[in-house]
């Protein structure tokens, strides 16, 4: 594979992790990262590093590039429900922003990450592409408004598009893993309390209609993520968006995921039931059925403890790097 790329928000965690592997396959890469949540050192080595907003894309785009990996945005689902406006105006005016540069350049092809979120509570599981879109919080919605903005883009300016919906993203790749400060996602809460960084572990709600009460989400191995993107780009097709659930098919409830991390790490993982975080859908679970059928994609990391296992090994490493 060859090509020249503009990786927004590749110095984060699903954003590093792919620059690294389209570096790897052979490609240019360009990471356009303002540094808000994402860290420096996290910019794999060998990809051009730009600090800078995405509002501002124009100002480095040009016709070199053959598409944009667009990574870049808030994504917690609690704080978006109390700061929503932070949420339209980095995720939805921030990608306005960026798709005007790419018309202006010239650059036709995109891949964006969207979201489980932008479905909602589902009515049926698992959830396909078809399904209804009704998002339980503002995170969701902003991310389903830029879907609509891309399909809009590629039917009236051609526009190449491919929108990748991820369900949970988890484990890690090599020197790139799950770093957020603070961290909100569970699995890397839960090895947190299993190096003693955190006393427990909160379990948002425990009344939720699912077999132990818990919220229940498909767990994606970051690298098999990864392997999407690059097919993606092969996929995207001039005037067309194309939009893929990726997750592996299979619900793993909180207390699951708990149990998992004390069976990988040998730890005892306390826990303690809060209330419910608002805008959390009971259980979130991907048919990747067009994934599949339509890119070809075939993931090859599905077993959740090999996923915890990952993401533990990543977070033991860079514990060690922090006391050094
Ligand atoms: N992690 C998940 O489970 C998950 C699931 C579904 C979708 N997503 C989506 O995947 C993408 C990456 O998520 P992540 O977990 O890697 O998040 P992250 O916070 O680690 O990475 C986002 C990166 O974007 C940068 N950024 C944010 N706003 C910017 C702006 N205006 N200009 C330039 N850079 C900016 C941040 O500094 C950060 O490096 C996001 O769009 C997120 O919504 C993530
Ligand atoms: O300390 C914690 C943290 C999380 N949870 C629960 O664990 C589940 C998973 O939470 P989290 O890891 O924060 O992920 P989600 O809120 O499901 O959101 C992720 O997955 C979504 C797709 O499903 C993406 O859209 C988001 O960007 C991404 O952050 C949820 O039920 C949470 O309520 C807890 O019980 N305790």
């Amino acid at each position: 594979m060859s090509g020249k790329y503009l990786v927004t928000g590749g110095a984060g965690y699903v954003g590093s992790v792919v620059a690294q592997h389209l570096l790897e396959a052979g490609c240019e890469v360009t990471v356009l990262d303002n540094l808000t949540t994402g860290f420096r050192e996290g910019v794999p080595a060998g990809a051009a590093f730009i600090e800078g907003d995405i509002r501002d894309a124009a100002k480095w785009l040009d016709p070199s590039y053959d598409a944009v990996l667009h990574f870049a945005a808030f994504s917690q689902v609690g704080e978006s429900v109390v700061k929503p406006e932070k949420y339209w105006d980095n995720n939805v005016a921030g990608t306005m922003a960026l798709l005007g540069a790419m018309r202006e350049a010239g650059v036709r092809k995109l891949v964006f990450s969207s979201t489980a979120a932008t479905y909602g509570e589902p009515k049926e599981v698992p959830i396909v592409e078809s399904a209804p879109t009704s998002p339980t919080n503002p995170y969701g919605a902003s991310k389903l408004a830029v879907d609509h903005m891309i399909t809009g883009e590629a039917a009236a300016h051609g526009l190449g598009a491919v929108s990748l919906r991820y369900f949970n993203v988890a484990g890690a790749y090599g020197k790139q893993g799950e770093r957020h400060d603070p961290e909100s996602h569970l699995i890397p809460l839960v090895l947190q309390v299993a190096q003693g960084r955190r006393d427990a572990i909160s379990v948002f709600g425990d009344d939720y209609p699912t077999p132990d009460g818990t919220c229940v989400r498909d767990y994606i191995h970051v690298a098999d993520l990864a392997d999407a993107h690059l097919l993606a780009l092969k996929a995207a097709t001039p005037g067309e968006h194309l939009i893929c659930n990726l997750g592996n098919g299979e619900g793993f409830s909180v207390r699951q995921v708990i149990e998992t991390v004390r069976q990988v790490t040998g730890h005892p993982i306390p826990e303690v039931v809060a209330p419910r975080r608002g805008g959390d859908p009971a259980v979130l679970v991907a048919s990747a059925a067009t994934a599949r059928e339509k890119l070809g994609w075939n993931p090859s990391r599905a077993d959740l403890a090999g996923i915890v296992a990952d993401a533990w090994e990543f977070a033991r490493s860079i514990s060690t790097a922090r006391e050094q």
